[in-house]
C-alpha cells in the first residue's frame, strides 16, 4: 500500500540547496519556496496534537511584517502560546529532509521516539494572513494534514492574534478556564464589551486612526468596530490602509514596522498636530502609536512607550483595588528597549524589568513567571499576562469601598480586553484607549512621561549571519572572536552609549542597535559598529 506521508512530500518537493530554520517567529522566506516546508509542517503539526493527546494544534500562515513576496508558517501550542523550543528543532529537521522517503521515515521515528500512537485523533486550527501565495500554501499544508489523518479546521483570513485565541478557545471550550467563543463573532464580542466596561463611560478624547498596513488587520478592524460602544458614546476610529485587495501594497510605505524602523510616518499619512495615530503589522500582531507634535514634528510611542503606560496603569488599579500587598507588577523588555523607557521603569514606576533575547515567545515565558507580566518589544509585539493565582485572588477579593470595587470592575474588564495567548495589535490598542480615557491624556502627555535617548537600528548583510552568536539576553556577542570588545571600545567613547549586534532571526541579516545622548552620536555609534559587524561577517 502506498505511503500517503511519502505521496505528500513527492507532491511538494523540497527545492536543492536550501537550509530551513524554524526561527524567531517559525519558518520565514520567500513564499515561493515553502510549499514543501507547509506540508511537513502539517506533519509535525498533527504529531504534536498526538503527542498532546488530540489537542488542538494552530498553525498560522504569515510572514507578518515582512515584504509581500515573503510568506510563513508557525505553529500555535494548545493554550495559544507559542510552539515549545524542542519542536521547533523537529519542525526544522523534517523541514530538511531530503527525499520523500526520508521524510515519512523521520516522521514514524518521531512517532516512536515521543511514544506518539498515530492512530489516535489530531486536530489542527488553520488560518492565513491575506498574502497572495497563502491560498497555495493553505493546500500544500492541507495536503500534509489529510496525509497524516489529521482532522483540521480552516478560519481563512485570520489575524495572527485571532488564530491564537480560537486555539485557546477550543482547548479551555466547557472547562473554569474557558476562554471565549471560538469563533470571529465571539472574538468580536468579548473585546468589544470588554472595552465598553473597561471604558466605564470615560470616553477617549479625539479619534484614532489606525493605519491597517494593507493586511489582514483592515477588514477585521472594520468587523470589530460594529462590536464597540458608537463614536459618540465611546471612540471614533479612522481606518486607513486597509486595500487587501492589493497583496502587494501589503507592509508598504506603512504599518508598524516602516513607522518604527523609518521613524516616521506613513507618506499617505494625513493627520495633523495632536491626532493620535496607531499603525498595526501585516497580521495584526504588532502596533505602535504616533502623533504629530505642536511644532509638527513627529513622535513615536512605541512598544516601550505602551508597556510604560499600561504598566503604570495597572499599578494604580492594583494599588486602588486594595491588592497591592498581594500582587506584583513586572516589565518584560528585550535589550531594542530605550535604556530611558527602562530606567522609567525602574526609578519612577519602581517596578522589577527582566530582559530576555527577541521574539515574543522569549517575552512571553518571563512574563508567565510573574503575578502580572506586562511584555512588549520595542517594536510593538505585546500582551500583559496574569498568573492563575493572580487571576484567582482578583476574582475572589472583596472590594471595601466603592473606590476599591471602581478600580477592581477596570481590573478584571481589562484582563478581559487584554488576549493574554498572545500580543494582540485590536486588543493592545483598544486597551491604549482606554488607559488615555482614564487619564485624560492625549499623545503629548503620555510622551512627556520620559524622554527618548536617540537610536538607530540598521540592518546588515553578510555571508553568513549564524557566525554571530550571542548572550546575556542577546546584549552581547560571543562570536565572531574580538567583535565585542571592538564594539565596547566604540561605545566607551560615546555619551550614555549602548549598542549591540545580534542575527536576525526572521531576514538573512545581523541588526545593529545603537542609543546615545545625541541623535549624531547614536547614528555615529550605529555606523561604526555596522563597519565593524561587515568587517567581522564578510559583507
Ligand atoms: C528588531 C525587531 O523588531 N525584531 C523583530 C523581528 O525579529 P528578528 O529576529 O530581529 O528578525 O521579528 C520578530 C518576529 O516578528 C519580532 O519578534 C522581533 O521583535
Ligand atoms: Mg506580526
Amino acid at each position: 500500500m502506498a505511503d500517503p506521508i511519502v505521496e505528500a512530500a513527492q507532491k511538494h518537493p523540497a527545492p536543492e540547496g536550501l537550509v530551513y530554520t524554524y526561527g524567531t517567529a517559525g519558518f520565514r522566506t520567500k513564499a515561493d519556496v515553502l510549499d514543501s516546508v507547509l506540508t511537513r509542517v502539517g506533519l509535525i503539526a498533527a504529531l504534536r496534537s498526538r503527542a498532546l493527546k488530540g489537542k488542538w494544534i494552530g498553525v498560522m500562515i504569515t510572514a507578518s511584517h515582512n515584504p509581500p513576496e515573503d510568506n510563513g508558517v508557525k505553529l500555535v501550542e494548545p493554550m495559544g502560546n507559542m510552539l515549545q523550543e524542542e519542536w521547533e528543532v523537529l519542525s526544522t529537521e523534517i523541514a530538511n529532509q531530503s527525499t520523500p522517503e526520508d521524510v515519512s521515515k523521520y516522521y514514524h521515528e518521531l512517532a516512536s521516539k515521543y511514544k506518539i500512537d498515530l492512530k489516535t485523533p489530531a486536530r489542527v486550527v488553520v488560518a492565513r494572513d491575506t498574502r497572495a501565495s497563502g491560498s497555495r500554501l493553505l493546500g500544500c499544508l492541507l495536503d500534509g494534514l489529510t496525509a497524516a489523518g489529521a482532522e483540521s479546521k480552516d478560519y481563512g483570513f485570520l489575524t495572527t492574534p485571532q488564530l491564537h485565541y480560537m486555539v485557546r478557545c477550543m482547548n479551555t471550550e466547557g472547562t473554569k478556564e474557558a476562554y471565549g467563543v471560538p469563533t470571529e463573532k465571539g472574538y468580536y464580542e468579548k473585546f468589544g464589551a470588554a472595552f465598553k466596561t473597561a471604558l466605564r463611560g470615560k470616553k477617549p478624547s479625539g479619534h484614532l486612526t489606525v493605519d491597517c498596513a494593507n493586511g489582514v488587520g483592515g477588514p477585521k478592524l472594520v468587523e470589530l468596530i460594529k462590536y464597540l460602544p458608537s463614536k459618540e458614546e465611546g471612540l471614533e476610529i479612522v481606518v486607513v490602509n486597509d486595500n487587501v485587495i492589493k497583496p502587494e501594497s501589503l507592509n508598504v510605505d506603512c504599518g508598524a514596522d516602516f513607522v518604527k524602523t523609518n521613524q516616521r510616518a506613513p507618506p499617505s499619512s494625513k493627520t495633523g498636530p495632536g491626532d493620535r495615530c496607531c499603525s498595526l503589522d501585516g497580521d495584526a500582531d504588532r502596533v505602535v502609536y504616533y502623533f504629530k507634535d505642536s511644532q509638527n514634528i513627529f513622535r513615536l510611542l512605541d512598544g516601550d512607550r505602551i508597556a510604560t503606560l499600561v504598566a503604570s496603569f495597572l499599578g494604580d488599579l492594583v494599588r486602588s483595588s486594595g491588592l497591592a500587598e498581594d500582587l506584583k507588577i513586572g516589565v518584560v523588555q528585550t535589550a531594542y528597549a530605550n535604556g530611558a523607557a527602562t530606567k522609567y521603569v525602574e526609578d519612577t514606576l519602581h517596578l522589577k524589568v527582566d530582559c530576555t533575547a527577541t521574539g515574543v515567545k522569549y517575552l512571553h515565558h518571563a512574563a508567565e513567571k510573574l503575578d502580572i507580566g506586562v511584555y512588549f518589544e520595542a517594536n510593538g509585539h505585546g500582551t500583559v499576562i496574569f498568573s492563575h493565582d493572580t487571576l484567582e485572588t482578583i476574582e475572589k477579593h472583596e472590594p471595601r469601598s466603592p473606590g476599591e470595587k471602581e478600580a477592581l470592575d477596570v481590573l478584571r474588564a481589562c484582563i478581559n480586553l487584554i488576549n493574554q495567548s498572545v500580543g494582540d495589535a485590536l486588543s493592545d490598542f483598544l486597551l491604549v484607549e482606554v488607559v488615555l480615557a482614564h487619564k485624560r491624556w492625549g499623545p503629548q502627555e503620555w510622551l512627556s512621561t520620559y524622554t527618548d535617548l536617540p537610536n538607530r537600528l540598521l540592518k546588515v548583510i553578510v555571508n553568513d549571519r549564524r557566525i554571530f552568536k550571542t548572550t546575556d539576553a542577546e546584549r552581547k556577542l560571543t562570536s565572531p572572536d574580538g567583535v565585542q570588545a571592538q564594539i565596547d571600545r566604540e561605545v566607551q567613547k560615546v555619551r550614555q552609549g549602548r549598542s549591540f549586534a545580534r542575527a536576525s532571526g526572521t531576514e538573512d541579516a545581523v541588526r545593529v542597535y545603537a542609543e546615545a545622548a545625541t541623535k549624531a552620536e547614536a547614528e555615529d555609534l550605529a555606523r561604526k559598529v555596522s563597519e565593524i559587524v561587515k568587517a567581522a561577517g564578510g559583507a
